[in-house]
């Protein structure tokens, strides 16, 4: 009896899922909205969990699949996501109305994890208060001073490639401590040194963040695709492990500048200045932030507690954003500056030039040099790190097709899709800095995003790619090792573009050949 009475329980429960399921695979069709066949529960992503496409090739598929729809639907496994394609649309969701657009989309629990308190995945009055606050960390002022630092780090990278230059060089290695140094030194005065010893505990832990294994693919792929209930299960957004290590790192920092009455213009010392006023009142904005201009007519007297969790919280996300983001692109940029000694000789000839004019590699002199500027450009088009924007609708939304966006609905922005539309770059899979000479169309160029939640550290990134590229080109010409295998292959189950080989690369040093 009890038996046959779990069987019918468990009937029923099967079909109220499967129910369930057909009714989100649905969704979109509901509302008029063209999508591909989605598959019960893995959605549109099945190809990436077989490990036969990844999420870039699968938004571009949609995006090609409906060419006169301003949106088109998305399944990530259960949760349906609207794909904004028209780039007049994406301008006004990122820019124009983004008061309807506010937050990225994430759900975090920051009681069970404080370091999830961070600037990307805040929300609302919060997220604009903490950013009108951390945006004067980025002026050119602040660059500046920043750029005196990484300029020791620079040495280190020659005497690391002068070291290594008999040997193939693994391009993302070699980049991967660049940056660290370069992030360490400059913004936490760390000095981390991975440069002189790659094998390190911070270099190790650092590389473990972003590491493709199944641990960390499980905890991203439940953040994207069941988002309120990887809330529930109190997941963390980075490996918890990881960003301990790093906090205690930063704490250490702090208290040694403290103890030690050291003053320096960097990001330690601004939240140290931040931890002193105890508070953020959000009422206006400070006159160095150009982001949230648009926002400036809402005064508010919200106050927002400063807490040792929430500047931690930024603090190691700075820290680890500085690590992988930077080295990638610049290996991407390496990888196709290899390939085209044209474009390698181009370069090197508007390096000399500025070098010569501004009296050494300074930070004027790269701000002039405008055919590196777009050779990055063109780097970040190809190889978008970040291939979606995400934000979740805050205040529902008509388009003027009629079609409207209800609050609580999740949108992605298809960036690395948009950047492979040949109406909008001709001979798209071709690498061709000068069209970056114009400017492109608004809503089409997103490696950083766009609008007042547009990636805060733009500006430092490009100055370091800039500062890496054009001091390696000053120094030694490069050729990929024949070792390496062409075309690079990205993970197929990774939510950026990771290169799945070695990328390995020969060098010579130019006052030897
Ligand atoms: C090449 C390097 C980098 C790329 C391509 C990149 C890209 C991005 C993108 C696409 C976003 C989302 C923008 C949006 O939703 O519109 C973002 C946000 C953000 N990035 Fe970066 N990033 C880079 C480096 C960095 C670095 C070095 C830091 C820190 C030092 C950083 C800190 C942040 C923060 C805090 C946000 C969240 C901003 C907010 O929500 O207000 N990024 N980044």
């Amino acid at each position: 009896m009890i038996g046959i009475a779990l069987l019918v329980l468990a009937i029923t429960a099967l079909a109220y899922a499967f129910n369930w399921i057909k009714y989100w695979t649905k969704y979109w069709e509901k509302k008029g909205v063209k999508c591909l066949p989605a598959v019960p529960i893995f959605g549109n992503c099945l190809p990436m969990v077989l490990n036969k496409k990844n999420v870039s090739e699968i938004m571009e598929d949609i995006y090609n699949a409906f060419p006169d729809e301003p949106v088109a639907g998305y399944y990530e496994f259960l949760t349906p996501r609207l794909l904004i394609r028209d780039n007049e649309l994406v301008q006004k969701v990122l820019v124009k109305d983004f008061g309807h657009f506010v937050d990225h989309g994430f759900e975090v629990d920051e009681k069970k994890n404080p370091l999830d308190n961070q600037l990307f995945l805040m929300t609302g009055n919060k997220w604009r208060a903490f950013r009108t606050k951390m945006a004067p960390l980025f002026t050119s002022g602040k660059l500046k001073t920043m750029y005196d630092v990484m300029n020791e780090v620079g040495n280190g990278l020659l005497e690391y490639m002068d070291k290594n230059k008999a040997n193939d060089i693994d391009i993302r290695e070699a980049m991967g401590l660049f940056s660290m140094d370069i992030i360490g030194s400059a913004a936490f005065g760390i000095n981390p040194a991975v440069l002189k010893n790659p094998d390190s505990e911070f270099r190790v832990k650092g590389k473990q963040i972003n590491d493709p294994n199944w641990r960390n693919l499980i905890r991203i792929w439940f953040f994207f695709a069941f988002p309120k209930f990887s809330k529930k299960l109190g997941f963390s957004f980075q490996p918890r492990a990881v960003t301990s290590y790093f906090c205690n790192i930063i704490r250490n920092a702090i208290d040694y500048r403290k103890k030690n009455k050291i003053q320096r213009n960097d990001f330690v010392q601004m939240m140290m200045q931040l931890k002193e006023k105890g508070n953020i009142e959000l009422k206006t904005l400070d006159s160095t932030d150009d982001y949230l201009k648009d926002e400036l007519n809402e005064a508010s007297t919200e106050i927002f507690e400063i807490t040792d969790d929430v500047l931690m919280a930024q603090a190691q996300s700075f820290l680890i954003a500085g690590f992988e983001a930077t080295a990638l692109l610049l290996t991407y940029a390496m990888l196709e500056i290899c390939q085209k000694p044209d474009i390698q000789d181009a370069l090197r000839k508007e390096v000399l030039e500025q070098v010569k004019l501004n009296g050494g590699l300074t930070y004027e002199a790269l701000k002039n040099m405008k055919y590196l500027e777009q050779t990055v450009k063109e780097t970040q088009r190809i190889y978008p790190l970040v291939p979606f924007l995400t934000r979740v609708c805050t205040k529902s939304y008509t388009l003027p097709n009629g079609f409207t966006i209800e609050k609580g609905e999740y949108l992605y922005i298809p960036a690395a899709a948009i950047h492979m539309d040949p109406t909008f770059y001709p001979d798209p899979k071709t690498f061709k800095p000068e069209r970056f000479a114009e400017q492109p169309k608004p809503g089409t160029f997103l490696p950083f995003g766009e609008g007042p939640r547009m990636c805060i550290a733009m500006r430092y990134a490009i100055l370091v790619i800039k500062y890496g590229l054009a001091l390696f080109l000053l120094n030694y010409r490069a050729k990929l090792s024949p070792s390496t295998k062409l075309p690079v292959k990205f993970h197929n189950r990774a939510f950026g573009n990771f290169p799945t080989e070695k990328i390995l690369f020969n060098i010579e040093k130019h006052n030897e050949e």
